[in-house]
């Protein structure tokens, strides 16, 4: 698939830190940096709104999806709280990621810290329809576990 062209402004907090990239040859997501003035510290429990300095113009008919970073999470116990988060195509504010300390420890974002990740995907936007005649399928209403819970199926 062809790249995406994301058109992106480094805002005036973070015009001394680097573009968000892809830290290897096929990553999906692009590191985003906290671009904090200076140091926050997350109580465990705690969550909060963390600017990244950098504002997008996504093309039409595509989304980017604010992601956590495992390793962030393994380590530590920090994640996105509204994991995705979604960034609209006509969004044109600072994008903000919102982490969350699920960890036993006190967790400190410094600037410049890769915070999360953010991953641009195409986006199929829905004509609804309304239809009391829906069609008829095997599963019908089951969910929520109704093909069991564990171990293999038949
Ligand atoms: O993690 C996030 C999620 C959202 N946004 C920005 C971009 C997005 O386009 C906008 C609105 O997000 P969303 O639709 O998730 O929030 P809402 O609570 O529905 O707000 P709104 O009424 O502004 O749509 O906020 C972020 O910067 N970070
Ligand atoms: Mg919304």
């Amino acid at each position: 698939m062809p790249p995406v062209t994301v058109e992106i402004e480094r805002m005036a907090h973070a015009r001394d830190l680097p573009l968000p990239r892809y830290e290897s040859e096929q990553a999906a997501g692009l590191d985003l940096l906290a671009a904090v003035e200076s140091e926050v510290v997350l109580a465990p429990g705690g969550f909060t709104l963390i600017p990244t300095g950098i504002r997008i113009a996504l093309p039409s008919d595509h989304e980017a999806q604010i992601r956590p970073r495992s390793g962030l999470a393994a380590k530590h116990g920090i994640t996105v709280l509204n994991s995705p988060g979604t960034i609209d195509a006509d969004y044109r504010g600072e994008i903000k990621v919102i982490l969350i300390n699920h960890g036993s420890a006190a967790f400190s974002v410094t600037r410049g810290l890769r915070i999360a990740q953010m991953v641009v995907a195409p986006v199929a936007r829905a004509e609804l329809r309304e239809s009391g005649d829906l069609s008829e399928t095997r599963r019908g209403v089951g969910g929520f576990g109704s093909t069991g819970i564990g171990g293999a199926t038949s």
